[in-house]
């Protein structure tokens, strides 16, 4: 007799929920999903929804304090945050009850069992519930465990209360003022979205720049909006002690100190992968998750690692989904699927900051300084962003070779703005094409069809230049 399963999950969140649906759903395949707490994963319960709720308001306060500029009687606007957490309980109480409802799973034919799973064999998952031990038979297994945060051994962390990801957004309300140390895109979104709410925080960012991944003009442009917005941003400096203190934290860090009374850390993450059992079969798992080649094979050819506990993957929601179907189809249609070339992300701050393949350094880097090519929009110059008074920001484009290789966006909808131009990475499309679309006006994303037609302009100015040089001298 075969293994009962041709599929166990490991971990219901994004990834996980995904492949589910694909292989249960519309495979038809016989499918178990075992999850240790709610389903949804870290997106849900942690990350991006309570995140992007919480910016939801936020920018509502934001546009009432600011109104006096569109003409309209603005002020500080009176915050209830108990009634803005509540909210986002409340959002992610709708998407529990749909979307990742165990029933919703149940009906597509998978059996939902909620447990810690260990990986026992090369085809046997067991389950630890509430009623004992379950053993799983099954032909693939797919990881999807994600992470939780990484808290800093700084001298003194373990004496105070941190606040994390994890516990932000169970807590009743926030605490009245914060520091938070680290500045990459949790530290961002939640800085913006706090001091907007009237909480007073401060940024401690070791780097020279918040979001140092990003396109390093537009990341030091939105550091300066969230100054300007009151974030006390310390770049270049580290947090090197913790104590309590002044009713709540002191952070002693390289430029001084910084008191709150609350602690927020969100300097990275660790794969839940430590205590899965992969290694005994020959799968190296670190901090940074399990090794995985590009189609989330591990070593062992039955058992797949996707999201954020696979080693260096993009730790994002859409990329987790992406290759939870991938490695899906990969188990059981071999070649098909493919690998996701190019992973785009969005800080969802406001502006919003996007990014898709590589920035100008890392163009040149590659291709050559005298191959890359940078064009740009200024959104100063943009009708749409005049009417709507949100004129700080700018799109950029890299090319190289005439290729589109990267852009950057610091704008209103960045996060949408971007697939345009990711697609044009993904199909090697030059930058004089981008004017072949018709961009509708008045949008932001017009500024992406004037890049192009400023080039192709550009382009037939230095070819009738050209041809005229070689009437001449031809
Ligand atoms: C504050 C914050 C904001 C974010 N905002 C965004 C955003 O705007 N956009 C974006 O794309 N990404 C965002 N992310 C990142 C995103 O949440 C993650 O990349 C994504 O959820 C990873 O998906 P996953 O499937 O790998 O893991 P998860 O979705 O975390 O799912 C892992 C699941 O596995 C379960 N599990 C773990 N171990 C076991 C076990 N042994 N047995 C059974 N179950 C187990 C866990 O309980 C969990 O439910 C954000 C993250 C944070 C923290
Ligand atoms: N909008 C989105 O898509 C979104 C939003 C939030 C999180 N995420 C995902 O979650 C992941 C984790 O986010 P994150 O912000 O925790 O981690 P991160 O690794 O992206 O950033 C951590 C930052 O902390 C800084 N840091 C580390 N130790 C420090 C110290 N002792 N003192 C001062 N600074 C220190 C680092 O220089 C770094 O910039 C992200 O990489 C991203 O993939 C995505």
């Amino acid at each position: 007799m075969g293994p009962t399963y041709d599929l166990v999950i490991v971990g219901m969140g994004s990834g996980g929920t995904l492949a589910a649906e694909f292989a249960a759903g519309e495979v038809g395949l016989k499918v178990a999903a075992v999850e240790r707490g709610p389903i949804g994963g870290d997106c849900l319960w942690t990350g991006c929804v309570p995140s992007k709720t919480l910016l939801a308001s936020a920018r509502v306060a934001h546009t009432v304090r600011t109104a006096d500029r569109f003409g309209i009687t603005g002020g500080e606007p009176e915050v209830d945050l108990d009634a803005v957490w509540a909210r986002t309980k409340d959002v992610q109480g709708q998407i529990a009850a749909t979307d990742d409802h165990p029933d919703r799973f149940r009906q597509m034919g998978v059996d939902v069992i909620e447990g810690t799973a260990r990986i026992t064999g090369y085809r046997q998952v067991t389950v630890t519930t509430d009623e004992g031990e379950v053993q799983l038979d099954t032909r693939y297994t797919l990881v999807c465990t994600g992470s939780r945060p990484a808290v800093p051994a700084i001298d003194g962390i373990e004496s105070v209360d941190v606040l994390t990801s994890e516990n932000l957004f169970t807590l009743e309300r926030p605490p009245s003022s914060l520091v938070m140390i680290g500045g990459g895109p949790i530290a961002t979104e939640l800085a913006q979205a706090m001091v907007r709410l009237g909480v007073p925080t401060t940024v401690i960012e070791q780097a020279h720049r918040l979001v140092p991944r990003d396109e390093p003009e537009l990341a030091d442009r939105l550091g300066q909006i969230l100054r300007e917005e009151g974030v006390d941003l310390r770049l270049a400096t580290t947090a090197t002690a913790v104590r309590r203190g002044g009713d709540g934290v002191v952070v002693e860090t390289t430029e001084g100190e910084f008191t709150a009374e609350g602690l927020l850390v969100a300097t990275g993450r660790i794969a839940n992968v430590d205590d899965l059992g992969l290694d005994a079969f020959g799968v190296p798992v670190s901090a940074a998750g399990a090794d995985v080649d590009e189609r989330n094979r591990t070593l062992v050819p039955n058992i797949y690692v996707v999201g954020d506990a696979a080693a260096d993957r993009p730790r994002f929601t859409h990329a987790a989904a992406h290759d939870a179907v991938l490695a899906v189809r990969d188990m059981f249609f071999p070649g098909r699927g493919q690998p996701a070339h190019l992973v785009p992300w969005c800080t969802f701050t406001d502006p919003e900051l996007a990014h898709a393949g590589l920035t100008a350094a890392e163009a040149r880097e590659r291709h050559g300084e005298r191959n890359v090519t940078v064009f740009r929009h200024e959104l100063a110059e943009n009708d749409r962003a005049r009417a709507d008074g949100t004129t700080e920001g700018s799109i950029i484009v890299v090319a190289a070779n005439d290729r589109i290789v990267g852009a950057h966006a610091l704008a209103p909808g960045a996060g949408e703005l971007i697939h345009e131009l990711a697609l044009a990475i993904r199909f090697g499309i030059g930058v004089d094409e981008l004017s072949d679309l018709v961009h509708i006006y008045p949008t932001i994303a017009s500024g992406i069809g004037r890049i192009g037609a400023d080039r192709s302009f550009d382009t037939g100015r230095k070819f009738r230049a050209v041809a005229r040089l070689s009437r001449i001298f031809g």
